[in-house]
């Protein structure tokens, strides 16, 4: 009798913020980057991911992906990339043991739900294709290591390839033209440095105006300066960031954070045309920090913007009330500060522009903290006989 069982595997994937960013491909067809990353992986408590994948012969022919309830085009190279990874590896292991089920063949069902605003900025194709590469992974129950499947992530989304772990995690660029060492590697776990938090500044949850995907292609195109970022900029960063972390230095942590981010940001101003990612709350979020650090008499603070004018915020669980508290005397009214312990703590610091334009700019803030990478659940956005579930 034909099988037409519903085979499902179901995962949660983490956000992930890098402090030494990733800008540029060497080769934009395998995704393989111009220089290292290194990035923290943020809880899953305030910002996840979570997809089912499942496979039966029942359903398609086509595969299909449902993202907050809406069909999406598979179609793409990139997920493309992705499944055929995927079922190569499941191939293997079905001709090497008659006895499993024949699933590579099988049309694939993904359904996908991210608790945040998609393409925003707030790095929802790094969780989402981690999320989708783990839980079919997991469904064909292939025993590769997250190494393994990053080499698979980062063809649908490079920064995807670092959400695999949790904790501190780099992007090694590699040498090879095939991309097989292009991988994510742990450099530290969250239990290692569990006290890092992260305070989000959500300046806009509009869809950005240039895709990183081509923004980092005509950055390598046309800025001389994008160079010597690859060149000198980045593997000295990556040095000194990897030391930080292993010796939880925040001083040295936070100060990288901060030229790693305004470098990113200079090479896309020097980028022809120009790209402006930050806008002038994103400046008054610089200040911001600029005025609580000089009020600490040190680096207690670190900013970084990805591409869209949010800030996130680094910090030490021990200088919440500094750090959080400050900006929650500016932005105390807005959703976000329920159930997270910070003290409010006076403006006087902070220049008063400043604090307008935060006032006026910022929608809502998203307290969170270093976390762990995916974790496999049975909660299936799937029935048993292949609906999708809606939560
Ligand atoms: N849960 C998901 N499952 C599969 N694909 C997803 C998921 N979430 C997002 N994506 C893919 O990622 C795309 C959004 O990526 P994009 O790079 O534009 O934004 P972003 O990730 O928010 O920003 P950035 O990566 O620059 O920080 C979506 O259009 C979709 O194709
Ligand atoms: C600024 C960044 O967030 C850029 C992320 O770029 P993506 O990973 O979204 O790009 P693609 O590989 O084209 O999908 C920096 C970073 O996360 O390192």
């Amino acid at each position: 009798m034909a099988d037409t069982k519903v085979y499902q595997a179901s995962t949660t994937a983490p956000v992930n913020i890098a402090v030494v960013k990733y800008w540029g491909k060497r080769d934009p067809k395998l995704n393989l980057p111009t220089n290292s990353s290194l990035s923290v992986t943020l809880s899953q408590s305030d910002l996840r991911t979570h997809t089912t994948a499942a496979c039966s012969s029942t359903f398609g022919p086509e595969d299909t992906l449902l993202l907050n309830s809406s069909p999406q085009d598979v179609s793409g190279a990139r997920t493309q990339a992705c499944f055929r990874e995927l079922r190569t590896l499941r191939s293997a292991l079905e001709a090497s043991n008659a006895s499993l089920p024949k699933l590579a063949s099988l049309p694939l069902r993904i359904v996908s739900e991210n608790n945040f605003p998609t393409a925003a900025g707030l790095a929802s194709s790094a969780a989402g294709f981690a999320a989708l590469v783990r839980a079919i992974a997991n469904l064909y129950e292939l025993p590769s290591s997250p190494t393994e499947l990053s080499r698979i992530a980062r063809q649908g989304s490079g920064s995807a390839c670092r959400s695999l772990f949790g904790g501190y995690v780099a992007w090694e660029m590699g040498a090879n033209e095939d991309g097989s060492d292009s991988v994510a590697v742990e450099v530290a776990p969250a239990s290692h440095w569990p006290t890092m938090r992260a305070l989000i500044l959500v300046v806009s949850a509009e869809k950005k105006g240039v895709s990183s995907t081509s923004g980092m292609q005509i950055t390598v195109a046309t800025s001389e300066l994008s160079k010597h970022r690859f060149a000198v900029v980045v593997p000295k960063h990556m040095e000194a960031m990897k030391k930080a972390i292993q010796e939880k230095d925040f001083e040295t942590f936070g100060k990288v954070t901060m030229v790693e981010s305004n470098s990113f940001h200079a090479t896309c101003l020097d980028t022809f045309p120009p790209i402006f990612y930050m806008n002038d709350v994103s400046k008054a979020a610089i200040r911001a920090v600029e005025d609580i650090n000089t009020r600490a008499g040190k680096i207690i603070a670190a900013y970084t913007f990805d591409a869209g004018p949010n800030a996130v915020i680094y910090y030490e669980e021990e200088n919440t009330d500094a750090v959080a508290g400050a900006v929650k005397g500016v932005l105390g009214e807005l959703d976000g500060w329920e159930g997270k312990e910070v003290k409010v703590q006076d403006t006087k610091a902070i220049d008063a522009k400043a604090v307008q334009a935060l006032k006026d700019g910022v929608s809502r803030v998203i307290l969170t903290s270093v976390g762990e990478g995916p974790i496999r659940t049975q909660d299936s956005l799937i029935s048993t006989i292949g609906e999708p579930i809606r939560k």
